[in-house]
């Protein structure tokens, strides 16, 4: 096929995107909300801090009665009370008295600044202050000083860390609204492959992208259905699909979409309208991408060939599964980096190279591991980044920079 007949990377892209959308949002108690995106803009409903407390261990007193302090001449206060955290504590704090306070403790009104206690004697009936705050409200954490009351604490999309579930809990959110993990069914298609563990003959190997798919699915956030093999013949292909539908929100499949005499994924689907065509780019030309059955689960048709399959998911499927949860799709950032040697790339093809980034003071470079076959699942395994190598781009030199992305777990 000439390059000219291929769709491009970015189109296909484009296209399977506008296609998905996010998964309807439900309301989620916080600690199951974590690692997935917020679906709702969440304002807070209280000020933090929600009233003027201590910073600090020590008095609470009125500037102007302490402010000439000093190691010479130390200031004298009757100590009137005292007020830990969670305590109401005085109402009001009569000019030249001090109150001992904790940190986190309510403020007296009357009270504008803390002095520690490192600055005092610590006394208890009587305090004297032989240091003076440099300023009113000095060791006093006003209201609202961290958020206010209707502030925008976090926008939709905001895929729900510890700082965020953090935040949410703070401001007295007990439920979030979130998407949920998508449910991804993976079917090997190959007559050749066998499931680990089992023996091998001499024409068999074993299926390793269902569990490469399945991890990267996991990896994403989804929740994957690991179904395992199903033998080149469209019926029974089929068969399997239609068991495995009503418990996806989307289906990958790996295998059988060439040109090849059993490749029966394009064999069976292109009946159902189900797109097959060939991207500009390698690994991962021969793609598919439609919807199946009665409820239109988005299919996504990858190749066998192992880095392929890799290739294809991080391409196509992961920014799909990033939509449907309501995140951005793209989660990688591209690094650019010095390429260690020379390399060639295939006109008209975008190319993924597995690289090995190592990243310095200087600034970054990267090496290719390996070669650039698809069917190289050890050095995929031994790489820790794609080289990207544009499709105008025929050679690269040493020294120059590329754009790199970092594998899975490497980010
Ligand atoms: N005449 C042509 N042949 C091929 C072309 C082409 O344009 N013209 N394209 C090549 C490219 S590029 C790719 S990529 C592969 C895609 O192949 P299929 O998607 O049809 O996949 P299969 O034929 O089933 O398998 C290809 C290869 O991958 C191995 N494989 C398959 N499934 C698994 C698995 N689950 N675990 C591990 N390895 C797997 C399979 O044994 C084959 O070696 O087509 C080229 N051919
Ligand atoms: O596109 Mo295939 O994935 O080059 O081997
Ligand atoms: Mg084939």
């Amino acid at each position: 096929m000439p390059t000219s007949d291929l769709t491009s990377v970015d189109d296909l892209r484009e296209r399977i995107l506008a296609d998905i959308e996010p998964l309807p949002a439900y309301p989620q108690a916080l600690m199951d909300a974590f690692g997935l995106a917020s679906a709702e803009d969440v304002h807070a409903d209280v000020s933090l801090p929600s009233f003027d407390n201590s910073s600090h261990d020590g008095y609470a007193v009125r500037f102007e009665d302490v402010a000439s302090a000093t190691e010479d001449a130390p200031v004298h206060l009757p100590v009137v009370g005292e007020i830990a955290a969670g305590q109401a504590g005085l109402l009001a704090l009569s000019p030249g008295t001090a109150a001992k306070i904790m940190t986190g403790a309510p403020m007296p009104t009357g009270a504008d600044t803390v002095v520690p206690y490192e600055w005092t004697d610590r006394g208890v009936v009587r305090v004297v202050v032989s240091q003076a705050p440099a300023r009113k409200g000095e060791h006093v954490r006003p209201v609202g000083d961290d958020v206010r009351s209707g502030d925008l604490v976090v926008s939709e999309g905001t895929v729900l860390g510890s700082r965020h579930l953090g935040l949410l809990a703070a401001v007295g959110r007990a439920t979030v609204a979130v998407r949920p993990r998508p449910r991804v069914v993976i079917l090997s298609t190959g007559s050749e492959l066998r499931d680990p563990g089992q023996p091998l003959g001499h024409d068999s190997i074993y299926d390793g992208n269902s569990y490469l798919l399945a991890a990267a699915a996991r990896r994403a956030g989804a929740i994957a259905y690991r179904v395992g093999i199903v033998p080149d013949e469209p019926a029974k292909f089929l068969e399997a699909l239609s068991d495995q539908l009503v418990r996806a929100d989307v289906v990958i499949t790996s295998g059988g979409v060439s040109q090849g005499d059993y490749d029966v994924v394009k064999e069976a689907l292109r009946p159902e309208g189900v797109w097959f065509g060939g991207v500009a780019m390698q690994p991962g030309k021969p793609q598919g991408y439609g919807r199946v059955g009665e409820d239109r689960i988005p299919i996504f048709t990858l190749p066998g060939n192992p880095v392929s399959s890799y290739v294809s998911f991080q391409v196509f499927v992961l920014p799909a599964l990033r939509r449907m949860m309501g995140m951005r799709p793209e989660v990688r950032p591209v690094l650019r980096a010095r390429l260690t040697g020379p390399l060639t790339s295939r006109p008209g093809l975008r190319q993924f190279l597995r690289g090995e980034l190592v990243t310095a003071s200087g600034g970054s470079s990267v090496s290719p591991v390996g070669g650039s076959g698809s069917h190289l699942i050890g050095d995929l395994a031994n790489a820790n980044c794609l080289i990207v190598v544009p499709e105008d781009t025929t050679s690269v030199e040493a020294g120059a920079t590329v754009d790199v992305l970092l594998m899975d777990e490497e980010f």
